[in-house]
């Protein structure tokens, strides 16, 4: 044989080789993950014609349907990857509390063009070292120092909305975003991107268009392998805007560095905005001194935390207050009391709120942690199984995926009764007692839980009491009408309808 016929025999052992092992593993899982209850899984494409079948709005009643014929428990398939999803509070504390399963699941993978491999993303050692580094990055102090930003764009936002507060019907949901995304901007990299008032800048467009395809994504298996996405329409402009996000991100860390470095004695970097020139640490901020200070950690890298933030923090903080203000616009009596909680803070004053304040807002923490519990922004947690592993009395095999379903787990009748009545005293300490303390993770649990969620329970403080203090909300559509779509992010699929009346 010769050099060309021995090279080819080679590549067709290894390729043989390598699918028989492919072939191996499938039986591998089907035999174990077959025992486990779930939906008719048809060859090849397995459970994945239900997402071909149903439409968005279904998925979470379809979801429910599974679980109400299969148990706590099922399994779906999606062509060779198994998916587990696990509902009760018990086995998802085992899930989250593991120091093993800190690895996320497929689905995270494409929010890798656009994250990189940051906090979210990351895992093993990698993922250790940035979530040591970056917790104090998230200390009260810090946190105190945003509480200006918030105030500052919760009065932009209830100014924008005065055009709307005349009892007519409108989605407050774009308003509620555009907030957020200037939030997070000045918050995390010292910009102001003045996006409630130039929404059609193009960073401003190019960050809603990439979130709104990556979610888009996450629904469509179809378009998880790259080379075919990148064939689509959607797929082309998610990386033309990419790029733009990208630029725009890369050019803030290199310009806030260049500034450092020509004023040595300013420890931080300042934040320039419509009235003027103000110093402010933004995570940014943070970052760089980190860099400075001997961190192990290049501008790339810096990149990959930014970027993170900006999405980590944009779309979940959206989502729930949007929620929160939907609940509100459907019970006047506790729209009312969150209102007389904040009467009692401010008094007649129209002032801005300090962070004193806002730690004073224990019923409308009530309110928004209930608001989460109905809808939690990340309504599943995913997980690859590192290892063999059992989970309320099934096998799980090494290699499948876990789902931790929020969603359901949040209306578990054994800790929610009535669990659909939107009910903030839930959340009075007396009531929390017996209750499981992993019956309730809007911000996941264990080493792997939400870095930010101090800073977005003061946010959606700052913004929904400054929302109430200046109007009454009514929400249009009934609880029934108003679907979400369980994409990375809880969403409402046709937004928030209300009515708004000024005080
Ligand atoms: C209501 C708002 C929010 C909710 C409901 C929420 C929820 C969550 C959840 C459930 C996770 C775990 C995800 C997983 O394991 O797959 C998570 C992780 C994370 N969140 Fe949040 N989040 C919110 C706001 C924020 C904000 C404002 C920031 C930053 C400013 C942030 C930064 C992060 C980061 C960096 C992680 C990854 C942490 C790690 O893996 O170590 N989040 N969040």
């Amino acid at each position: 044989m010769d050099w060309w016929g021995r090279v080819k025999a080679t590549a067709t052992v290894a390729l043989l080789a390598a699918a028989l092992q492919h072939e191996a593993r499938r039986w591998r899982l089907w035999g174990s993950v077959g025992r486990i209850p779930g939906p008719l899984a048809l060859p090849l494409v397995g459970t994945g014609w239900l997402a071909i079948v149903i439409r968005p709005e279904g998925l979470m009643a379809l979801l429910k349907n599974i679980k109400e014929r299969h148990g706590m428990i099922f399994r779906m398939w999606y062509g060779n990857l198994a998916e587990i999803h696990i509902i009760q509070a018990e086995n998802i504390e085992k899930v989250l509390t593991s120091y093993e399963l800190i690895t996320k699941s497929v689905h995270y993978k494409f929010l890798k063009p656009w994250l990189g491999e940051g906090l979210l993303t990351s895992t093993g050692s990698k993922w250790q070292r940035r979530r040591k580094m970056l917790t104090p990055a998230f200390h009260f102090k810090i946190l105190e120092n945003f509480v200006g930003v918030f105030a500052e764009k919760a009065q932009v936002l209830v100014q924008k909305l005065r055009n709307n507060a005349d009892g007519h019907e409108f989605d407050i949901y774009p308003s509620i975003a555009l907030c957020s995304l200037d939030i997070i901007c000045e918050t995390a990299m010292g910009t102001c991107v003045n996006a409630q008032n130039d929404a059609t800048s193009e960073y401003v467009s190019a960050t809603c268009t990439v979130a709104e395809l990556t979610m888009k994504r996450a629904l469509r298996p179809w378009l998880y392998p790259d080379f075919i996405f990148r064939m689509t329409p959607s797929g082309r402009q998610y990386y033309k805007c990419l790029n733009t996000v990208h630029q725009f991100s890369k050019q803030v860390i290199k310009e806030r560095r260049q500034q450092r470095e020509h004023s040595p004695n300013k420890e931080r970097a300042l934040v320039q905005d419509e009235t003027g020139v103000k110093s402010r640490v933004a995570f940014l901020d943070l970052l760089l001194d980190m860099s400075m200070n001997g961190e192990n950690l290049d501008d790339a890298d810096i990149q990959e935390e930014v970027d993170t933030f900006m999405f980590e923090g944009h779309d979940t903080t959206a989502a729930a207050m949007s929620w929160a203000i939907f609940l509100l616009g459907h019970h006047p009596d506790i729209q009312q009391k969150a209102f007389e909680e904040l009467n009692e803070i401010f008094q007649d004053s129209d002032r801005l709120p300090t962070m004193q304040d806002l730690q004073n807002m224990k019923y409308l923490e009530m309110v928004i942690k209930e608001a989460l519990r109905l809808y939690p922004s990340v309504p599943f947690i995913g997980r690859f199984n590192s290892k063999d592993s059992e989970c309320g009395g099934h096998k799980l095999p090494e290699g499948v995926m876990l789902v931790l379903h929020l969603y359901e787990s949040h209306r578990d009748p054994r800790y929610w009764p009535d669990p659909e009545r939107f009910d903030p005293d839930r959340f009075l300490p007396d009531s929390k007692q017996g209750r499981h303390p992993f019956a309730y993770v809007p911000f996941s649990g264990g080493p792997r839980s939400c870095i930010g969620q101090r800073f977005a329970l003061l946010e959606e403080k700052a913004i929904l009491s400054s929302i109430l203090r200046n109007y009454v909300i009514e929400s249009v559509e009934s609880r029934e009408n108003v679907k979400a779509a369980p994409e990375l992010i809880l969403r409402p699929i046709d937004g928030i309808k209300v009515k708004l009346n000024a005080r």
